[in-house]
């Protein structure tokens, strides 16, 4: 596929916790022979420090500050699949920088995700009443990821190589967006 000859990276995944941003863009980065980075993963390389602990010491402001510098410096830089923390499209100069980026809005019900997430250590479903709270924040985001994604997939459509496939196939038909930039 000449995908990632035409557009940097390739594809960018977006969507709520749980929505398999991180396990799916895994496998179509491999199907694509891509590389695959996942900025949180990123942001914990570079912080030292697991994401929980940055929300408890430093507070979720500062947190999506980091996010904003690791996800500018990610589409910057990667070439090949980028798996965004669910998050990040509502810093605005992160929805901004995506604008001309194929944007991959993986789409999850919230109980379909709420099932994938529970117990995990994810801080902003730490709280009392988790399901809700899943249920409330997916809610405030759905329009943002629907704005800023410039393709849908149905998050639950199967097994991650199948949400991968379906990925694939969107990325194969898609015209190549203009950049944001162009030299
Ligand atoms: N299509 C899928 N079907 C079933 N389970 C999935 C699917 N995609 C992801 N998962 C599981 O859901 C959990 C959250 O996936 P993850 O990739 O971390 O999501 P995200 O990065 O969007 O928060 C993981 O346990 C993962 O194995
Ligand atoms: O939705 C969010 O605000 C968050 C999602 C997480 O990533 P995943 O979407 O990969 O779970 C991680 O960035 C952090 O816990 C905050
Ligand atoms: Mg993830």
């Amino acid at each position: 596929m000449s995908t990632e000859a035409t557009h940097r990276p390739v594809a960018v995944l977006i969507g709520f916790m749980g929505a398999g941003k991180s396990t799916v863009g895994r496998i179509l980065a491999r199907r694509l022979g891509v590389d695959f980075i996942d900025t949180d993963s990123e942001l914990v390389r570079r912080e030292r420090r697991p994401i929980p602990e940055i929300f408890t010491d430093d507070g979720p402001q500062r947190f999506r500050e980091i996010e904003r510098d690791v996800v500018l410096d990610v589409l910057e830089s990667h070439h090949g699949v980028v798996a965004l923390g669910g998050g990040a499209v509502m810093t605005p100069a992160v929805a901004d920088a995506l604008a001309g980026h194929r944007v991959v809005y993986l789409r999850i019900s919230a109980d379909d995700g709420f099932e994938r997430v529970r117990g995990s250590d994810r801080p902003l479903i730490a709280g009392d009443d988790p399901h809700e709270r899943y249920r409330e924040l997916l809610a405030e985001r759905d329009d943002t990821y629907r704005r800023v994604g410039t393709m849908t997939v149905d998050a639950a459509a199967g097994a991650p190589g199948v949400v991968a496939d379906a990925i694939l196939e969107l990325l194969a038909a898609a015209p190549t967006p203009e950049r944001a930039t162009t030299t």
